[in-house]
């Protein structure tokens, strides 16, 4: 066994936000999209973003710099073209990472999902038995190079091979029985490449991102890889990362690898066995990557103490939390975000462990303040049966198939443009709500030409649809520049919950009895869900999330009883989150689904028979918690599936499995949502299939959307007909 590298940094992070203090680089990719700038543009600004941050981080005192946590899309993507896992379809693609990520005319790109528990989004790799990985270092070669000519030694960081792998999904065409796992061999055989490339530019440490070791099941394949890896020996010293989480029985199986170095997450506890990895160097990581509360530094040094470590790290990266403080003027002297963390963790490091005098608390490190002085109403109001409610809501005149869609409607630059200027005070409110219903009244026109049959009014009042409600509701603050990267270029500001949450007044009542107005169609009222709403937020930490997410549970029910009886039929409660907050831990998941799906039930359970709830789920594998969203009871329910392709599951109520990849600009054809209708009627009848796009179309421009819609619409109406007439199909 190697004895501590002693050479290892005493302060570092994991990784640093890359979107930009201002939204730099979402920017440059829009304008590069759009050929409104060209490659020389991006790339420049890619430059100087990688110089400010190593720039930042050095000034801030911070003596490890990582790089390559930079990416002009995803690391994940970024680790696929580093070992040259580009499926074919792209290679002939004029630029075929930017095709794998967004797709181009004809090819559909690598699907997208939940980066763990987090609201950052990655592609997902395909792997198949006859990939053929090599290494392609120039990514990580040439941001150790820029920052050596910057005056900067740093550590690339890589996505390790088990995470990888695990991540991937199988080629389209693997036989049965294939999972990328069956892979690890040949490419860890690309890793000892890269890592040799690395050692011979005369790198150090490198870093091998492997949060998946805080999920079920990993540990043999851990243990395979990194006494490969560790055990070649043209390398640099190896830092291994794991994070999200308790390491748990993954610990052992790295502790018989001579890797030098082990990165815990110690903001889920200090594991029992850390003992093991005496005689290395263990990197705390103390300072939250996934909240924004300050650390209690006491807690941090005793955490430290416990785990026998004295180099001190953010728990993951930064990515997940805003780039800083300044402007912002809320919740004075009670948070910290990444620049704020990096002083902290500067800080740590001066400071040191230091021995608790009782036990270390193994919750989280966070310092809220606010006291709770409301108890969560948990009463659970029960719907009738789902056949009496369907004869309920019979009225509602719908054919079969019903064509809808998710909620929102493209956010014009107008929109946004007006939404800012009357921020500002430079617009009077009439101005700004008579632009909205301006707005809603395009989209239910464009909606009734198109022919669909349950309208949206298009959410054009939203900057976003948590920060929306969070904006309307008690409890929660709001930053002015707090951005994280969602995925690519697009970006939230989540807002921050740091008292008990009440809705003062009604909410969306008035867009959406506006939009009722217009039509004689059904309009759906759309509101967020609890789960979602705190999934996307940063929540208080000294109260039980269960009791949070209940607490807004409270508002959103509040919210669906004032629609119903302004006369809103047909209410959506989205609740895209529900998955993302499953424990990575199977032991942990059943608490959880229970609490989640029985806030859903709280929030829409006041809703008379007649009135139809639906709910929407998108960005992750719906199969996983399949059982749970059948107990939401909700009405009907509209999943991903265009750009996952996976199967959906046949509930006993309306599901609408999306049909329309919208997060690409492609447009998909008449043909090509006709199969999809045909293959989902497969396991879905025809009385219960819901024609829908995957999500809102906020991200789409109007003319993608009616082209897209209309192709939707005639898709419907050819199944329709096909089932009408059998001899057509
Ligand atoms: C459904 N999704 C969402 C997730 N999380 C959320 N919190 N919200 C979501 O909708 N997670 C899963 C997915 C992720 N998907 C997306 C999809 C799209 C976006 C997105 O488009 N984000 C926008 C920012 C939205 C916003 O808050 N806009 C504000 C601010 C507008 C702005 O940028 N202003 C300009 C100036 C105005 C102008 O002239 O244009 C500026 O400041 O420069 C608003 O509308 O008021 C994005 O652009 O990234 C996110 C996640
Ligand atoms: N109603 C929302 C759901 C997004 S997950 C929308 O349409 O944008
Ligand atoms: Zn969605």
């Amino acid at each position: 066994m190697r004895s501590v590298s002693d050479d290892f940094p005493v302060s570092t992070v994991l990784g640093y936000p890359r979107i930009g203090p201002d939204r730099e680089l979402k920017h440059a990719l829009e304008a590069y999209w759009d050929g409104r700038a060209g490659r020389d543009h991006l790339e420049r600004v890619g430059r100087r973003l990688r110089a400010d941050t190593w720039r930042r981080l050095a000034e801030l005192g911070l003596d490890g710099l990582p790089s390559n946590t930079f990416s002009f899309y995803d690391q994940v993507l970024d680790t696929a073209m580093l070992v040259d896992a580009v499926p074919d379809r792209y290679r002939e693609c004029a630029d075929p990472y930017f095709a794998m990520a967004r797709g181009v005319d004809g090819v559909a790109p690598l699907r997208m999902t939940k980066w763990f528990d987090t609201n950052y989004h990655y592609l997902v790799p395909e792997i198949g038995p006859r990939t053929r990985f090599r290494a392609v270092a120039d990514k990580p070669l040439a941001e150790v190079r820029e920052a050596r000519e910057l005056g900067h030694e740093t550590r690339p960081v890589l996505v390790g091979p088990v995470t990888f792998l695990r991540l991937a999904q199988a080629a389209p065409g693997s036989p049965d029985g294939f999972t990328p796992v069956d892979r690890l061999d040949d490419l860890l055989d690309v890793y000892v490449r890269l890592l040799s490339l690395l050692a011979a530019e005369g790198v150090g440490w490198v870093q091998l991102d492997e949060p998946i070791l805080v999920t079920d099941g990993g540990s043999p394949a851990v243990r395979h890889a990194y006494r490969r890896l560790a055990g070649h020996p043209r390398r640099p010293k190896l830092l291994v990362a794991s994070y999200f989480g308790d390491i748990a029985d993954a610990l052992p199986a790295l502790a018989v690898t001579s890797v030098e170095a082990v990165a815990l997450d110690l903001t889920h506890g200090v594991p029992e066995d850390v003992e093991l990895l005496r005689g290395r160097t263990v990197v705390a990581g103390v300072v939250s990557g996934r909240e924004v509360w300050r650390t209690d530094l006491d807690r941090a040094r005793a955490l430290m103490a416990a785990a026998g470590a004295t180099r001190v790290s953010s728990s993951c990266s930064l990515l997940h939390v805003p780039y800083s403080l300044r402007g912002e003027d809320i919740l004075p002297g009670r948070l910290a975000f990444a620049e704020e963390k990096v002083a902290e963790i500067v800080a740590l490091a001066a400071l040191g462990p230091k021995a608790a005098p009782g036990a270390v608390d193994t919750g989280g490190t966070a310092v809220t303040g606010a006291g709770s002085r409301r108890r969560p109403d948990t009463g659970v109001t029960e719907r009738s049966a789902y056949a009496v409610r369907a004869a309920a809501q019979r009225d509602l005149n719908l054919p079969t198939l019903p064509v809808t869609t998710i909620g929102s409607f493209p956010q014009t630059a107008e929109v946004r443009a007006a939404r800012q200027a009357f921020a500002a005070g430079r617009s009077s409110r009439e101005e700004y709500e008579s632009l909205i219903e301006r707005e809603i009244g395009r989209a239910v026109a464009l909606q009734e030409r198109l022919g669909i049959d349950v309208l949206v009014h298009g959410e054009p009042e939203r900057n976003d649809m948590v920060q929306y409600f969070a904006e309307h509701l008690d409890g929660f603050a709001v930053t002015r520049n707090g951005w994280v990267q969602s995925y690519g270029s697009r970006c939230t500001r989540p807002p921050i919950l740091h008292g008990d949450v009440r809705r003062p007044a009604p909410i969306t009542v008035r867009w959406a009895t506006y939009a009722q107005s217009l039509t004689g169609r059904p309009v759906k009222g759309m509101l967020t869900g609890p789960v979602t709403i705190v999934a996307w937020s940063f929540v208080r930490a000294d109260r039980p999330l269960r009791d949070v997410t209940m607490q807004v549970a409270d508002a959103v029910r509040e919210e669906v009883r004032d629609l119903e009886a302004a006369g809103i039929r047909v209410i959506q409660v989205d609740e895209p989150a529900l998955r993302e907050l499953l424990p990575l831990r199977k032991g942990d998941q059943d608490e959880y689904l229970a609490w989640a799906v029985a806030a859903y039930r709280h929030a829409t359970g006041g809703a008379g028979d007649a009135t139809q709830i639906h709910t929407h789920l998108c960005y992750s594998n719906a199969a996983d918690v399949s059982a749970a969203i059948d107990a939401l009871d909700a009405d009907v329910t509209s999943i991903e599936s265009a750009r996952s392709g996976t199967g959906v599951p046949g509930f006993g109520r309306g599901l609408g499995p999306g049909v329309y990849d919208i997060h690409s600009p492609r447009i998909p054809s008449r043909a090509e949502i006709t199969a999809r209708l045909q293959r989902a009627l497969r396991t879905i009848p025809a009385e219960r299939l819901w024609v829908n796009p995957d999500c809102g179309l906020k991200t789409r421009t109007y003319e993608q959307v009616e082209e897209a819609l209309t192709n939707v619409v005639a898709a419907a109406g050819a199944v329709r007909a096909s089932m009408e007439d059998p001899g057509h199909r």
